[in-house]
């Protein structure tokens, strides 16, 4: 956007320009970055941050805050030490926690005249259009009304299959559904590093400018806090999300907030690698799980990743999963690749009597997003599409099918 920068600290070299002028920025915070080493919420660290925040908005800045820390919060009231593996208990601390953590964001930023509003969203709350369009109405009000809007995942509804699984994702999901203009990650760690930033040697990255300025960098799991959840893999896939759909991200430690926005060199910055794009179709990508796959003829395939129309049932030769109207599905060509995902316009229970022969629409143009890209010389092939453009970023089920999960609610 052009508008004319923050006034920024003067003799200082190397402001972020990105930063600067950002009107609506989205900070995420991690759990490790509100606890005391002994567990429970840390007052100390919550009001340092809401200090840095509330300054942010006396400068003209929309702020929405994700925050993680509800289950961590919610560990010493139910007598729990650590945090529990299983769903259900963490669903308890969830509920316990969530409500001591929005009541400690409401008591910090009253110190500074400013409400906040919860929000708590789960992915298939917003993967769906209307929803989507609610939450974003919902998030834009309290914003115009002079709030705070402090996000978190439901976690006491979210099963495995409906969660994001992790915040970092949610806050690129939230950061594009609010259309800011940057997102900022707060962790324990001061950015990204090329190894385990624990061993020595291991060097801070200053800027990212695309997936090539990541080659060779171990990218690992949660560090020692015991109640953070993906560590560095879910913070550079929530980079990749936000930069491709032209956001630019800062990753630092939460100590180093002030810093972080007033634009000076600290943590990394992501640089933006992308285009803002339409609308809901970013949360289909990557926040839904499918529930069906359709499988599709050649011609309704090609025509498909060339978004030339709505995918109709005569395009449609097969259809597995118990899917209805308005769930995500995958779309596989005649060799079962998946091309496409699509919101499905109809039941599964449907399509038999009218694959092959029916024009009836069984997903609509707008809520199609190829996932391969249509070959240039047209000899039919799908091209797969640059890994910038298409990076697929697994859901916390997948996660846990691949066994590669940290850990994280809903494993
Ligand atoms: N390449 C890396 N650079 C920086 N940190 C890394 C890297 N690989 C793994 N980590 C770990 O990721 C941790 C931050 O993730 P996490 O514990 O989930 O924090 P949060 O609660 O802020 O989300 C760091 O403490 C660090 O130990
Ligand atoms: N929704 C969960 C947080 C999940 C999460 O991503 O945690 P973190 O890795 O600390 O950002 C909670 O509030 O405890």
């Amino acid at each position: 956007m052009n508008r004319p920068p923050r006034s920024g600290p003067t003799g200082e070299p190397a402001l972020r320009t990105d930063v600067l002028t950002a009107r609506r920025i989205v900070v995420k915070v991690g759990s490790s970055s509100l606890t005391t080493a002994s567990g429970g919420l840390d007052s100390d660290r919550v009001d340092a941050l809401v200090d840095v925040l509330s300054r942010s908005r006396t400068t003209d800045t929309e702020v929405v805050l994700v925050s993680s820390g509800a289950i961590a919060a919610g560990l010493a009231p139910l007598g729990l030490t650590e945090r529990p593996r299983d769903l259900a208990r963490q669903q308890a601390a969830a509920c316990v926690g969530q409500g001591l953590l929005v009541a400690r964001y409401t008591a910090s930023f009253a110190r500074h005249g400013l409400r906040v509003g919860q929000v708590l969203l789960t992915a298939d709350d917003i993967s769906r259009r209307a929803h989507y369009r609610n939450a974003y109405r919902a998030l834009a009000q309290v914003l115009a009304m002079g709030a705070v809007p402090v996000v978190n995942e439901n976690d006491t509804v979210a099963t495995a299959e409906i969660r994001f699984g992790d915040n970092d994702r949610l806050a690129a999901l939230v950061a594009h559904l609010v259309r800011a203009d940057l997102l900022v990650l707060l962790s324990d760690v001061d950015g990204l590093y090329d190894g385990d930033p624990r061993r020595p040697g291991s060097r801070r990255l200053r800027e990212i400018r695309g997936g090539q300025d990541l080659v060779g960098v171990e990218i690992g799991s949660a560090g020692s806090s015991g109640v953070g959840t993906g560590g560095m893999v879910t913070k550079v896939e929530a980079a990749r999300i936000a930069t491709d759909a032209g956001i630019p991200v800062v990753l630092t430690a939460a100590r180093h907030a002030a810093d972080a926005l007033a634009g000076r060199e600290t943590g990394t910055f992501f640089h933006r690698t992308g285009e803002r794009s339409a609308d809901h179709l970013l949360w289909l990508e990557h926040a839904s799980s499918p529930r069906g796959t359709v499988r599709l003829t050649p011609p309704a395939a090609r025509a498909v990743l060339q978004r030339r129309g709505p995918l109709l049932a005569d395009g449609v030769t097969h259809a597995d999963g118990d899917f209805v109207a308005g769930d995500p599905v995958e779309l596989l060509d005649e060799n079962g690749r998946v091309v496409a995902r699509g919101l499905a316009g109809l039941d599964a229970r449907e399509l038999p009597r009218l694959q092959g022969r029916s024009t009836r629409e069984v997903v609509h143009q707008d809520d199609l997003v190829p996932l391969v890209r249509p070959a240039p010389s047209g000899d039919g092939a799908p091209a797969p599409a640059p890994a910038r453009v298409r990076v697929r970023i697994r859901t916390a089920a997948e996660y846990a099918r691949a066994g590669t999960a940290p850990d994280r609610p809903g494993d």
